[in-house]
């Protein structure tokens, strides 16, 4: 069980579970004790991706509820994601772990601008790279932008930390009676329509084939024993229903 079963992972972070016990923003301890799970993931040799969403800070669903028009409230949503990019950078940094931002919407002053071969350069050269701003266009989530970078570096497998222990056949933050499902294909994801993820993003990794792995954020060292081979939470992969 300590070989390691992927070489350059692809981690989706929600941006709400950053809040910890808060109602908005970061919680600082939360945020360190991430961090120092992807360093366990560096240090035993994976070159790790991240993307981190925003719904700590703002979504633009929510924006737009309150009166903001929708492209406006998804950029502000994009420069969220920014924000929580940079103090993860920064956690990491004081760590002592390598890391660098790159943006999908261009902002020099702040944090590099995403280009494909680049960042592959950083992971190879043993750097996290965090990929901020989403895909850079409104009408998107965090969720397909970490779909779309995950295919785009080429990464083995893309994970999904979140606040629940994986997929069940409702939210089981919702429905106390929700069943779990340790292994389920793409397609059975989508015919039953479960929010863990939107559909986009599952779609992406479906049609590019990429193994995807729904677990909990707020489990110490579980990323680490995954990598090395543990089932943790939920796989979703082709053909794959238990
Ligand atoms: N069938 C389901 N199985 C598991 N979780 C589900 C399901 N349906 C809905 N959920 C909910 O989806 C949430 C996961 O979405 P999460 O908040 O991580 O996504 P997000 O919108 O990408 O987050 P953020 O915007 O904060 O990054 C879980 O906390 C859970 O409550
Ligand atoms: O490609 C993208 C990614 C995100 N957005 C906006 O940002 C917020 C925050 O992202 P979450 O995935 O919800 O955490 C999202 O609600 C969108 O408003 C975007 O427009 N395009």
């Amino acid at each position: 069980m300590s070989e390691l079963i992927c070489r350059r992972i692809l981690l989706k972070l929600s941006g709400e579970a950053l809040m910890g016990s808060q109602s908005f923003g970061i919680d600082p301890d939360v945020i360190r004790r991430v961090a120092e799970d992807v360093k366990g993931l560096v240090d035993s040799g994976i070159q790790v991706g991240l993307v981190i969403g925003g719904g700590n800070i703002f979504r633009g669903e929510g924006l737009a509820k309150a009166g903001i028009d929708r492209v406006s409230g998804d950029h502000m949503g994009m420069l969220a994601t920014v924000m929580n990019a940079l103090a993860m950078q920064n956690s990491l940094l004081k760590l002592g772990v390598a890391a660098r931002t790159m943006s999908a919407i261009s902002m020099e002053q702040v944090c590099e601008t995403y280009v494909r071969r680049r960042a592959v350069e950083h992971l190879e050269n043993g750097e996290v790279v965090l990929f901020a701003a989403g895909t850079g266009n409104p009408f998107f989530t965090t969720d397909s932008a970490a779909s779309l970078r995950a295919i785009e570096i080429d990464a083995d497998l893309m994970i999904k930390a979140t606040k629940v222990d994986g997929i069940y056949s409702a939210d089981p933050m919702k429905d106390p009676k929700a069943q779990f499902y340790p292994r389920i294909s793409y397609d059975k994801a989508l015919a039953e329509g479960l929010k863990v993820m939107d559909a986009t993003a599952i779609v992406l990794c479906r049609d590019n084939q990429m193994p995807l792995r729904v677990m909990n954020i707020n489990a110490p060292g579980a990323l680490l024993r995954l990598v090395k081979g543990e089932e943790i939470g939920s796989l979703v992969e082709s053909g794959n229903d238990r």
